[in-house]
């Protein structure tokens, strides 16, 4: 269907403890859509997207997302949720004391996974998804920074997300690498799948121009082309 709603966040705040890091945000996301959340360190990307993740609860506003009302999500139903999600970190957060292959087939393993070959060949599927090849044996210290968090991408992809948050997925990597990232996320893009990037680096949205979530002074707003503009010549 056209201009499916995947995502639909209304009168939303997000706090911790005492500290209120958004106040009263509303934005909708349609299906394969690629949205970049930009904005400062503390600005609160991070804890919107742990709000989507289900990792932070939903206290205020509502968020309709996937199919699922976040501010009456029971606990059960996480899990559920979760997997039609994906999910990217900075510092790839791989399982350090097991191969790749180990690392991938242990979410699989989680999520209901039983038939060794069909999880052996859905791991091949994924990495060569994500352009890696002969990686299953090697030990996360074996691979680069670039690779492994193409491996966590992969981990991702393994139960074919409807939606993937990363959140701030080129932060460890040099900038060559770092766009070589950000292309294998918008081939993922291109492929079906809604990605909500959070980055601070403004550089990508002139290499990769796509809508922008402003994050600043506890708003998330959509900003226009121009805006990106004159917000990019800011000091
Ligand atoms: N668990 C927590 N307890 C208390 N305060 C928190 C917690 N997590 C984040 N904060 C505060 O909330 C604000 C928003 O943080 P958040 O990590 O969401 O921002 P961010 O934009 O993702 O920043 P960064 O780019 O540094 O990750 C910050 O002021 C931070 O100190």
């Amino acid at each position: 269907m056209e201009n499916e709603k995947i995502l639909i966040a209304k009168e939303v705040s997000i706090s911790h403890g005492t500290q209120s890091v958004v106040q009263h945000i509303h934005f909708s996301m349609e299906k394969a859509e690629f949205v970049y959340l930009i904005g400062k360190t503390g600005s609160g990307k991070t804890s919107l997207l742990k709000t989507l993740y289900a990792e932070l609860p939903l206290q205020k506003g509502n968020i309709q997302l996937l199919g699922y009302e976040l501010s009456k999500l029971d606990r059960k139903e996480t899990p559920f949720l979760r997997r039609k999600m994906g999910i990217v970190f900075q510092d790839f957060q791989l399982l350090t004391d097991r191969n790749i292959e180990e690392n991938l087939s242990f979410v699989l393993k989680a999520t209901g996974w039983d038939n060794r070959n069909k999880i052996k060949l859905r791991i091949g599927q994924v990495l060569a998804q994500v352009g890696l090849f002969d990686v299953e044996k090697k030990m996360p210290h074996q691979l680069s920074g670039g690779e492994q968090q193409r491996v966590s991408i992969a981990r991702a992809l393994l139960n074919d997300p409807i939606l993937l948050l990363a959140d701030e997925p080129t932060g460890n990597l040099d900038p060559a690498i770092a766009n070589e990232i950000v292309e294998l996320f918008i081939r993922i893009n291109q492929g079906g799948t809604a990605i909500i990037m959070a980055t601070h680096n403004h550089f990508f949205l002139k290499k990769y121009p796509a809508r922008v979530l402003w994050c600043e002074n506890g708003q998330v707003k959509d900003i226009s082309k121009e805006e990106v503009k004159m917000k990019m010549t800011e000091p």
